[in-house]
């Protein structure tokens, strides 16, 4: 991890069917900076509003204000030629792999679309060989390029939907919960295999989860998400080991012990919601050094106290 910021995104605020009676704040106000080289965990329960900051982040929503800079550059303002670099140097992992590849097309040929689209091989041959090499990369065999996914288990589909994210030789990937729909088996080697290519082709990462085990054990820093909001950030030893803000606590204590005997003394802690309604103002407040909490002045002061 560098201290160079790839991704800043500022005061995004989104909000689905807005102004009508069913409208949703699905970002409210989120701030959050991911470094090059770093993988930022986003944990929050279903709905919480992680897979739109992905998609937003990716152009694919519009937001109703705030600032997406990747690279020092206005995503949000980006037309043509730079969105077009943009949408090859920002890639997304899905979490449904079988939803996600087309059941039609041979794996080769799903593979390469984004080596197609960008015109990064020379030739078939050359197609043809970095398609090979990607099936290698992640751990699959290049005698698999010309089946079809649904001759694959799940993990193997979901090596193919990283194959096809890093043949655009990408910077950064958004992981939509890409092991939340595998068998609970597998879904560490799918989390290692990450694990390894983030390190190996020098990736950003931004995990979104709501397994928390697994996003600590592959995420550098963690935001914690509800109700749109970014209530705490901190490397993932702070979150985990040091949890401030009650959310935080409520979830980290809902997680099962895997030993037995602990497991029957585990105290799931009910989080209390009115904090998030109550009208005060609250923003973020450096509680220790990089571990930022949704706090107002006076809670801010509390929890330095300890
Ligand atoms: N296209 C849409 N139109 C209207 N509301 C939407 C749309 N997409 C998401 N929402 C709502 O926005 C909120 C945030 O949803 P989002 O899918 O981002 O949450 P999430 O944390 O990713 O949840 P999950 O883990 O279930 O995917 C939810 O209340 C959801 O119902």
């Amino acid at each position: 991890m560098t201290d160079k910021k790839l991704l800043e995104v500022k005061n995004l605020n989104l909000a689905f069917n807005p102004g009508n009676a069913n409208e949703v704040k699905a970002i409210d106000n989120v701030s959050f900076d991911i470094y090059e080289g770093e993988v930022f965990g986003l944990v929050g329960e279903s709905g919480s509003g992680k897979t739109t900051i992905g998609r937003t982040i990716l152009k694919l929503y519009e937001p109703q204000s705030g600032e997406i800079h990747f690279e020092g550059k206005d995503v949000l303002k980006m037309k043509s030629v730079e969105l077009r670099s943009f949408r090859k140097d920002a890639q997304m992992i899905f979490q449904d792999p079988q939803a996600s590849l087309n059941g039609r097309m041979k794996v080769k040929d799903i593979i390469a679309e984004g080596i197609d689209i960008h015109h990064l091989a020379k030739n078939k041959e050359d197609r043809d060989n970095q398609v090979e090499h990607l099936l290698e990369l992640v751990g699959l065999n290049k005698d698999h390029s010309s089946r079809y996914p649904y001759e694959f288990s799940g993990g193997q589909r979901q090596r193919i939907g990283i194959a096809r994210a890093l043949a655009v030789r990408p910077k950064f990937i958004i992981a939509d919960e890409p092991i939340s729909a595998l068998d609970v088996s597998i879904q560490a080697q799918v989390v290692n295999l990450m694990k390894q290519l983030q390190k190996q082709e020098k990736l950003t990462y931004l995990f979104i989860a709501h397994d928390l085990s697994m996003v600590k054990y592959i995420s550098d820093r963690i935001g914690v998400m509800h109700w749109g909001k970014i209530l705490e950030i901190g490397t993932s030893d702070e979150v985990y080991g040091n949890p401030i803000h009650p959310y935080t606590k409520s979830l980290l204590s809902a997680i099962p012990i895997p030993d037995p005997q602990e497991e029957l003394s585990r105290k799931p802690i009910e989080y209390d919601p009115t904090s998030e309604t109550d009208g005060k103002k609250r923003e973020m407040h450096e509680i220790t050094p990089g571990h930022f909490v949704f706090s107002t002045d006076e809670e801010a002061a509390e929890f330095a106290r300890g």
